[in-house]
C-alpha cells in the first residue's frame, strides 16, 4: 500500500518570516494519514528542519547537484540537504531543466546523489503544451522516464511527479481523464523495467495548478497518489485543505 504524499514546493519564495506557515500546518494535521512535506529554499532547509522536528511535517530540497563535493559554485550537495536536515529532495523539475539547460542525464544523476545521500528523490517529468498538442506526451513522458529515473529507484528512494510544464502555475489543469492516461502510462512503464512489485510501490504525484477547489478529484483519479503543490503551498490555510481532501482519499 502506498502512503499518499502531500508536497509543497516553495520554489524562490519566502524568508524566515514564512516559517510560522509550518508551524500552522502541523497544528492543523498533526498526525496526518497522508505523508506532508515542504521544499522550502534552501537557505530556510536548516531552520525548517529544526522547526519541525518530531511533527509529521518533513522538509525537503528543491534541486541538488550530482557530485558530492567540488568546485560548483551556488550549488548544493544532497549531503549537504541531508546534514541540514531534508530527508527528500526534488529533481529534474521543469523549472531546472529549462533554467539550466537539465539533460535527462543530469537529472538520472542528481537522482542517484540523493538516493546515495538517503535523501528520497522526487523526479518531475512532464509535457509542454506543445508536445502535448502535437500528441507527443507519452513519447515525451517515456523517454524523460527512462532517461531521469536511475536503475536503484525502489519505493523507498523515488517518488515521480509529473508535472505538465503548461499547467504549472496557469490555473490550467488536464482532464481528469488526461491525468488518468499519464498516471497509469508512468505506472505501466515502470512495471516494464523494474516488476510489478517494485514499480507498485513508487508514488506517482500529480503537479500543476492544484488547489484546494480541484484536490480532491484529482486525488481520485488512478494512480495519484498525491501532489507536488507550488503556489497553493505557501500559506497553510491553502495547503491545508488540499492535506486534508488527501487525507480523505
Ligand atoms: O512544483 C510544483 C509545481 O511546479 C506546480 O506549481 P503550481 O502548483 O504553482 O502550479
Amino acid at each position: 500500500m502506498r502512503r499518499k504524499l502531500a508536497a509543497g514546493n516553495w520554489k524562490m519564495n519566502g524568508t524566515g518570516a514564512a516559517l510560522s506557515e509550518l508551524s500552522a500546518l502541523i497544528a492543523v494535521h498533526p498526525h496526518p494519514s497522508c505523508e506532508m512535506l515542504i521544499c522550502p529554499p534552501a537557505p530556510l532547509i536548516h531552520r525548517a528542519a529544526a522547526l519541525v522536528q518530531g511533527s509529521a511535517l518533513a522538509i525537503g530540497g528543491q534541486d541538488c547537484h550530482a557530485n558530492e563535493t567540488g568546485a560548483h559554485t551556488g550549488d548544493v550537495s544532497a549531503a549537504m540537504l541531508a546534514e541540514a536536515g531534508a530527508t527528500h529532495v526534488i529533481v529534474g523539475h521543469s523549472e531546472r531543466r529549462e533554467d539550466h539547460g537539465e539533460s535527462d542525464a543530469q537529472v538520472c544523476a542528481k537522482a542517484q546523489a540523493a538516493i546515495a545521500a538517503d535523501l528520497v528523490a522526487i523526479i518531475c517529468v512532464g509535457e509542454s503544451l506543445a508536445q502535448r498538442e502535437g500528441g507527443q506526451t507519452l513519447q515525451v513522458i517515456g523517454a524523460q522516464l527512462a532517461g531521469s529515473v536511475p536503475e536503484q529507484a525502489t519505493g523507498a528512494n523515488t517518488v515521480i511527479a509529473y508535472e505538465p510544464i503548461w499547467a504549472i502555475g496557469t490555473g490550467k489543469v488536464p482532464t481528469l481523464a488526461e491525468i488518468a492516461e499519464v498516471h497509469d502510462f508512468i505506472r505501466a512503464e515502470l512495471t516494464a523495467r523494474f516488476g510489478a512489485e517494485r514499480a507498485g510501490a513508487v508514488r506517482l504525484l500529480y503537479g500543476g495548478s492544484v488547489k484546494p477547489s480541484n484536490a480532491a478529484e484529482i486525488f481520485a483519479v488512478s494512480n495519484v497518489d498525491g501532489a507536488l503543490v507550488g503556489g497553493a503551498s505557501l500559506k497553510a490555510t491553502d495547503f491545508s485543505p488540499i492535506v486534508a481532501a488527501l487525507n480523505a482519499a
